[in-house]
């Protein structure tokens, strides 16, 4: 199926303070295609999870509009959405499988539903035989993929990643990044990731939008044209390098500028080439 999924449409965020307004966000017009793996990219402070938070319906926004299949996003996380954040969010006093079925029971599931659910959910995540244990004698990698199949179970139709593997070592992110793809094409979900790592977005996405300081904006969006049956190993593609210097190209000034040191005057950056990949 092709065609917008989720859309942001003139979309801005002001926060208001007692003395002063932030304005964090846009306007920013985004439209996310049905089944695509799109990365956000940007300067720290720029109004990413602000973005994530206003496509899920977390955060409302001061201007614009939101869609998600169509319909407009007011209020609450529609159904079909699901969201996983960068910080641990597992229940520390539920097991690991109480942790994943946690959703489902809330939402009265039968026991027999939730059963088959949880138990698909922890064999594709890797889980299995953790089930019985508590995420405190978990690894870091290990409670995150508790998280995200807490947020499986639900079978999303679009997964919403806020830095989820920020807090993880290099090469426990590559795998993770590698359970993300499988993840992503075997349920067809589509998938937007927010990362601080430019590589990360390389590797992962088919579609790379790069925002702006504060107050972000979308200021390019880098199409990869990556095969879907793609892994880590895509790093040792000779475009890896030059799309992932090619985002830092566009973002550098940007990260400057939230560092307050000014944007400066940049060389104009070479677009990747665009044909051929990995086969
Ligand atoms: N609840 C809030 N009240 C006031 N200002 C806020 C609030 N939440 C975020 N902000 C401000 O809005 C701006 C954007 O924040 P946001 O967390 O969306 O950025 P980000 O790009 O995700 O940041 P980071 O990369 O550091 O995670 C920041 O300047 C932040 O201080």
């Amino acid at each position: 199926m092709t065609g917008i999924h989720a859309e942001l449409k003139g979309v801005m965020r002001v926060y208001s303070g007692t003395d002063h307004q932030v304005h964090a966000l846009g306007p920013v017009d985004l439209a996310l295609e049905q089944g695509e793996f799109f990365s956000v990219v940007g300067p720290s402070g720029c109004g990413k999870s602000t973005l994530l938070e206003v496509l899920c319906g977390l955060a409302e926004p001061t201007a614009g509009s939101v869609s998600f299949e169509g319909k407009a996003v007011q209020g609450e996380v529609p159904d079909g959405i699901g969201v996983v954040f960068q910080e641990d969010a597992s229940f520390p006093w539920l097991t690991v499988w109480d942790n994943v079925a946690f959703g489902l029971r809330r939402a009265g599931l039968p026991a027999g539903e939730v059963r088959q659910r949880v138990d698909y959910a922890l064999a594709f995540m890797g889980l299995a035989d953790f089930s019985k244990a508590y995420p405190a004698q978990l690894s870091g990698g290990m409670r995150q993929r508790v998280c995200i199949a807490r947020t499986l179970v639900m079978k999303p139709r679009l997964i919403l990643l806020d830095e989820p593997f920020g807090a993880l070592d290099q090469q426990t992110r590559l795998l993770m990044g590698d359970e993300l793809l499988r993840l992503w094409r075997e349920t067809g979900a589509t998938v937007l990731l927010i990362t601080h790592a430019l590589d990360e977005a390389t590797m992962l996405s088919d579609r790379i939008g790069v925002m702006s300081a504060r107050p972000g904006r979308v200021i390019e969006i880098v199409e990869t044209r990556w095969p879907r049956n793609r892994d880590s190993r895509i790093a040792a593609d000779e475009r890896f390098g030059h799309i992932t210097a090619y985002l830092w190209s566009l973002l550098r000034s940007e990260s400057l500028k939230s560092l307050g040191r000014g944007g400066g005057t940049e060389e104009a950056a070479v677009p990747p080439v665009a044909e051929g990949s990995l086969a």
